[in-house]
């Protein structure tokens, strides 16, 4: 097990703007790490900077403290899995596992020994002799998966490997690979656009867009306290409102909402918010809740609701503001057209970046 640190890493191609900008995480050893962000903003450039094949323009890439960033792709001992498999088809699962140890010049009978470790791992004990065309998505992406782990690599580093399964197989491998990396231990860097995925396997995440980290935590940080308003809107849904900082209290900022009513919120240590400064508030829509027209922070009209089978999603306007508001179902809750008024529950409301 060992950390690995980006060090201030940026990358671009020609003199266009830089596709990476400036990235400093330090991975833990051991740790399940997702590097997140939605399309083209630089998360698997990312990746192929550690993996070697794309060198930074500027920064470093080390290794247990070692500096990697010269160091070819094949002698960084690192493990790749991608999205399309990449497996032999002429070769059958046993062999395409084996492939690494060969190329290793591991002897025969540890190498036999180890990729039946590595299939029992990915729970692909009795598919040694299966032709790969017999296999199917899942089960070629475990294939991917042992192939990668049977060299017993430093650092695991897995590209979007869920992307070309459905829905179900998708939710089924990914407590797969986790339970997988947990046991084998390996620090494991993992890219996807999917946040559902990301908050379900990660020890951390790094939120990335457009070249930029906007925030690194665990799945409950990125969650409860996104850094800006782009990691509140990506995680989950959220209801971003602008308003100015009137004062504080504590630790919490009081902040007056465009209805003119005041809310209490807690914000980034590193967050300035001194008073008349214009900020914006997000709330996820579960801490939003009903309350009688005129009591809440804002006024509002129900325009849409959507059963979700666990609980009701609400559309609603205030004034020209749109807010989400999402309740438990129940038989009282108020129906389209509906005036109602909106608070927040206490300790919620949280200050980000615009
Ligand atoms: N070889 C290259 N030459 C020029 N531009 C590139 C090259 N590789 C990537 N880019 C650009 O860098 C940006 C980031 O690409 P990257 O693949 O890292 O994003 P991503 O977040 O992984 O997106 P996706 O999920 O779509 O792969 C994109 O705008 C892409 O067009």
């Amino acid at each position: 097990m060992i950390p690995v640190h980006l060090d201030r890493i940026s990358k671009s191609y020609g003199s266009a703007a830089p596709v990476v900008h400036d990235v400093d995480i330090a991975i833990s050893a051991g740790e399940f790490f997702t590097l997140l962000g939605p399309s083209g903003c630089g998360k698997s450039t990312t990746l192929r900077m550690i993996a070697g094949f794309v060198s930074p323009t500027s920064g470093r890439i080390l290794f247990d403290g070692r500096d990697m960033t010269a160091v070819p792709p094949n002698k960084r001992g690192t493990g790749m899995v991608f999205q399309n498999y990449a497996l032999f088809p002429h070769y059958n699962v046993a062999q395409n596992v084996a492939y690494g140890l060969v190329s290793r010049k591991v002897p025969k009978e540890e190498r036999r020994r180890r990729v039946a470790d590595a299939l029992e791992l990915v729970g692909l004990g009795g598919y040694a002799e299966r032709r790969i065309d017999q296999l199917s998505g899942g089960q070629q992406q475990r294939v991917a998966l042992a192939r990668a782990l049977v060299i017993e690599p430093a650092v695991l580093l897995l590209d979007e490997p869920l992307s070309n399964l459905d829905a179900k197989l998708r939710e089924e491998m990914r407590t797969e690979i986790r339970r997988a990396q947990k046991k084998s231990g390996i620090t494991s860097v993992y890219v996807t656009h999917d946040q559902g995925e990301a908050m379900a396997m990660s020890d951390r995440i790094a939120v990335f867009e457009a070249g930029k980290l906007h925030q690194v935590g665990t799945p409950r940080e990125v969650y409860h306290h996104p850094a800006s308003a782009f990691v509140a809107r990506f995680i989950g849904r959220s209801n971003v409102l602008p308003g100015e900082v009137v004062g504080r209290e504590g630790d919490r900022a009081a902040v007056k909402l465009g209805s003119g009513a005041t809310v209490l919120a807690g914000h980034p240590e590193d967050l300035g918010v001194s008073t008349g400064e214009p900020v914006a508030v997000s709330v996820r829509p579960e801490h939003l809740a009903f309350t009688e027209a005129g009591e809440g922070i804002f006024d509002a009209v129900v325009r849409n609701i959507e059963f979700t089978g666990s609980s009701c999603q609400f559309d609603l306007l205030a004034g020209e503001l749109e807010l989400a508001v999402t309740a438990a179902d129940r038989a009282d809750l108020p129906r389209p057209g509906d005036r109602v008024g909106v608070r927040v529950e206490p300790e919620r409301a949280w200050v980000v970046r615009p």
